[in-house]
């Protein structure tokens, strides 16, 4: 499988080089340059696979011959050998109709391990071969920073700056980045929002004598990779839900739109996917583009589902490629233009092509509270913000034909936001064993200005020094 660039001028890549590479050279998103298919045979074959077996089936079409698929089966039995729960990514049931996937059984508690985990091993596999050092730069509205820290603390041949919002993520998600004492892990909080820290790291990107001198790689959800494997639990879903012989419909908490592009490919490779349902908590700048073509860049909102407090989406830009019938020259332009203009028109042709899949919803804390309590008073289920804003959306959606089954996907567990998750219910959830000590640890971060100047002489210093 070879990768091309959203903007259609960087070189097309191997699925090795694409998993170091991180954004591309032309400051497009990687994507595969074709779809591989899931047969209808291979996806009732599944219906009884473990976890680690439907990873192999999907993925190793995208990863190719940069491992056998004995080596792809070893590296997925190792990641997915951290979790704590057999299924890896357990179905729940909450009523006829309603479903949870539980995506919080990592290390780290939520959807991100389940990609990083194994990215963590990919890096190893691809580096050692390489005799090769990477410096990792990564922006997180919380749940990435703490997951690629896990996957990558301690590791010899990378060196990882995570940059987070100050003030703006849970303290459960914050100590679990800054406790990590291991010496490659270096983390910075900026005074500005996840937006900022995100446009900081492509500014570093796009800075190609930093990034060369650095050998800069990435974390965040613009290395194809990430997405790859989220692919799989959308599968591993819907085939214990009766596909590919029934439709299913998931409903997302979405932020910058990497998850829910997963749920789009899965459906690209022949998933049969009823509807995406993508929820915003107010911060819903995909919820304008999808439902009214209003792409536009609006203020940050802090909110209690501080994960997805977001406004530039960049997997947007993936969906958006083919939108513009993959037509690169034409996505660039757009994309320079809403670089400088902060809006970027969604032709009706386009909304409506997207809307053949996806639907939309912004989610307000009060809709998210009352969702919140009637998870834990009908089911039994005590959820988190993030996982109650797709929830809200998915009991709210009219568009999801009665018979067939939604599953929202339960992207953090409830402990990661206690304070939350007890103004809303009442019940104050136990942070698991894994993550237990997090408040007798002693914190290391710096505090750094959100320009790119302090944070590129910041890593400058660091690297001299390591
Ligand atoms: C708990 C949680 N839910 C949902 C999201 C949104 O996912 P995405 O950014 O892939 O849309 C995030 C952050 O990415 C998250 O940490
Ligand atoms: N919500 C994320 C933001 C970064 O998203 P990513 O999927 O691109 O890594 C987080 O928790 O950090």
């Amino acid at each position: 499988m070879r990768y091309i660039s959203t903007r259609g001028r960087a070189p097309a890549l191997s699925f090795e080089e694409v998993t170091l590479a991180g954004l591309a050279s032309d400051g497009g998103l990687y994507v595969p340059e074709s779809w591989p298919q899931l047969s209808v045979e291979t996806l009732r074959s599944l219906r009884t696979a473990s976890y680690v077996e439907t990873a192999v089936a999907v993925m190793a079409p995208f990863v190719g011959d940069a491992l056998s698929e004995d080596e792809l089966r070893d590296l997925c039995a190792e990641a997915y050998g951290r979790f704590d729960h057999a299924g890896v990514t357990p179905l729940v049931q909450l009523d006829h109709r309603h479903w949870l996937l539980e995506l919080f059984h990592g290390p780290t508690l939520a959807f991100k391990d389940v990609a990083l985990q194994l990215l963590g091993l990919l890096f190893e596999r691809f580096l050692s071969r390489r005799d090769m050092h990477v410096t990792i730069v990564g922006a997180t509205s919380g749940d990435t920073g703490s997951a690629a820290i896990d996957a990558v603390a301690g590791r010899e041949k990378i060196d990882i700056f995570m940059l987070h919002p100050q003030g703006r993520v849970s303290d459960v998600q914050r100590r679990q980045m800054t406790t990590v004492m291991a010496p490659n892990v270096h983390n910075i909080a900026i005074d500005g929002s996840f937006d900022d820290a995100q446009a900081l790291v492509k500014a570093m990107f796009n800075d190609r004598a930093f990034a060369g001198r650095h050998n800069l790689s990435a974390v965040n959800s613009i290395n194809w990779a990430r997405l790859m494997a989220q692919v799989v639990y959308y599968v591993y879903a819907a085939v214990r839900l009766g596909a590919p012989d029934r439709q299913v419909a998931f409903s997302v908490p979405t932020g910058n739109f990497g998850d829910v592009f997963a749920g789009y490919v899965a459906s690209k490779m022949g998933l049969p996917v009823a509807r995406l349902l993508v929820a915003t908590n107010v911060n819903d700048i995909l919820h304008r583009a999808l439902s009214a073509g209003d792409y536009s860049v609006g203020t940050v909102t802090p909110t209690v589902a501080p994960s997805m407090d977001i406004q530039v989406s960049s997997n947007f830009e993936r969906l958006l490629f083919d939108l513009h019938g993959r037509d690169g020259a034409a996505l660039e332009a757009a994309m320079q233009s809403f670089e400088t203009a902060k809006t970027l028109a969604i032709t009706e042709a386009q909304r409506a092509q997207a809307a053949h899949l996806f639907s939309s919803a912004s989610i307000d804390e009060d809709a998210m509270a009352l969702v919140m309590r009637w998870a834990s008073a009908e089911a039994g289920q005590v959820i988190d913000p993030h996982t109650a804003i797709g929830l809200a959306a998915a009991r709210l959606s009219d568009e999801v034909p009665a018979e067939v089954p939604v599953v929202t996907l339960a992207t953090a567990h409830p402990a990661k936001f206690r304070d939350a998750v007890e103004r809303a219910t009442g019940i104050r959830p136990h942070l698991p064993t894994r993550v237990s000590g997090l408040f007798d640890r002693e914190e290391r971060f710096e505090t750094l200005p959100a320009d790119l100047k302090a944070i590129q002489a910041h890593i400058d210093a660091k690297s001299e020094k390591r």
